[in-house]
């Protein structure tokens, strides 16, 4: 992995790579907060989380033996290597030095939570060869929930946008997509909401919304090439891949870059079987909806190569994005746009800090190497771009408006490199 762009003085260092920072301009988040966000994920999201996957799997003893010493490890213990026999061993040596030996809450919270589901998957035998092998831990719930009568309605509903004008789809299009955000089986852990239909949301709800911006970069028939880096599957997943049909088929895009995770991750974050997933759902709706026409124009789509699935292994890194890989980076580079989904990219893209919320967004995504977009619901303490005004607005509501999900933004840096 690369070292940190030199020119980025406020992202962390990555770990084994040459200290060429200054000192971070805003704190780094940690998990170590009494009553922090973060904190909560660590001692309460993560053990749950063990607890589902246990009632989930018809485990093992040697599975459950390992899922015991991850948790008492991630909760009580201090950091531990990976095991001698790791395919990955090396790589996360390296990631993590400075880290093992020490408390899960002392460490960046972005690296912890990533390390949390690389043990994870290692307890229940992912990576081994065997029967276990690519078993996605969380394949029951994310079945579930593509299976469920909401993602039937939201594919219905769906239907209304035939024969509106096709700004009027984009607009609805982009929302349907920007809300799905909402819909992330780990944040249902511990929110106890989000459950509600997200399809074709009306109420902007948006801290700030740059979207006209992101529309003048794609202009129809302009050839454009859009990136966009998906975060969950399921009920996330299908109103992105909506949007990626709405782009290609009224010419806005000519091509299209889905990136997904390598592996599974954050516990419904999309990979390619949750794509190929997906895009059967869509294909086999009602034949003569909506939602089946997106699915035989985006099958087609992947047929002739203007739809095409990544999965880099930096997008299960524990890294922000400014620590990218140079092949990433000239991705990239090529795109006329690239759109990063969510919050944990979000956290990725402007860096895992506790910014100034006024901080401007275009100065945290200066080293993207092309114009950038985030469309995100907020789900954790980091935020940036926000007029003072709405800030003051949000700061005096009482409501816990950075974490709860029920605010959401489309922020975009259309700056050409
Ligand atoms: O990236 P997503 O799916 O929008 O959100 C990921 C998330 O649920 O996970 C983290 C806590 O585990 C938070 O950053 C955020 O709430």
């Amino acid at each position: 992995m690369n070292p940190m762009p030199a020119n980025d003085a406020d992202a962390p260092r990555v770990p084994g790579s040459p200290d060429t920072s200054t000192p971070p301009a805003a704190p780094v988040i940690l998990s170590n907060g009494p009553g922090s966000f973060a904190r909560a994920v660590l001692a309460e999201r993560h053990p749950v989380l063990i607890r589902q996957v246990r009632d989930a799997f018809p485990l093992g003893p040697a599975q459950h033996a390992a899922l015991d010493a991850l948790l008492a490890e991630a909760t009580e213990g201090v950091i531990e290597p990976l095991g001698a026999d790791a395919h990955d061993r090396e790589r996360w040596a390296a990631w993590g030095q400075g880290y093992f030996g020490r408390s899960w809450f002392d460490v960046p919270f972005l690296w912890a939570e990533s390390y949390f589901y690389r043990k994870l998957l290692g307890a229940l035998g992912y990576f081994t060869p065997g029967p276990w092998h690519g078993i996605d831990p969380f394949g029951p719930f994310k079945a579930a929930e593509l299976a469920g009568k909401l993602v039937d309605e939201e594919l219905t509903a769906l239907d209304d946008l035939s024969g509106r004008p096709a700004d009027v789809q984009a607009a609805a299009l982009l929302l349907g997509s920007l809300w799905g955000n909402r819909a992330d089986l780990g944040f249902r852990i511990d929110s106890g909401g989000a459950h509600e239909s997200t399809a074709l949301r009306a109420d902007s709800g948006l801290v700030a919304d740059e979207s006209a911006r992101l529309w003048s970069l794609l202009p129809v028939g302009g050839g454009a090439t859009v990136h966009l880096v998906a975060d969950n599957a399921g009920r996330e997943l299908i109103p992105d891949l909506v949007l990626v049909d709405h782009l290609l088929h009224t010419e806005r895009a000519a091509e299209v870059v889905l990136h997904v995770k390598p592996q599974p991750y954050y516990i419904s974050d999309a990979t390619m079987s949750d794509v190929i997933h997906s895009l059967r759902r869509l294909a086999h709706a009602p034949a003569a909806g909506y939602a089946a026409e997106t699915g035989r124009r985006l099958w087609a789509a992947m047929a002739d190569g203007r739809l095409r699935v990544g999965a880099h292994e930096f997008f299960c890194a524990p890294f922000p994005y400014s620590a990218m890989p140079d092949d990433l980076r000239e991705q990239f580079a090529a795109a006329t746009v690239t759109v990063l989904k969510g919050d944990l990219n979000y956290r990725r893209l402007v860096g895992d800090q506790l910014w100034s919320p006024t901080t401007p967004f275009a100065e945290r995504t200066a080293y993207w190497p092309g114009p950038v977009a985030a469309l995100r619901t907020l789900k954790s303490d980091v935020i940036t771009g926000l007029d003072r005004d709405v800030l003051t607005a949000l700061e005096g509501s009482g409501e816990a408006w950075r974490t709860s999900g029920t605010h959401a933004l489309v922020q975009v840096d259309d700056r050409s490199r």
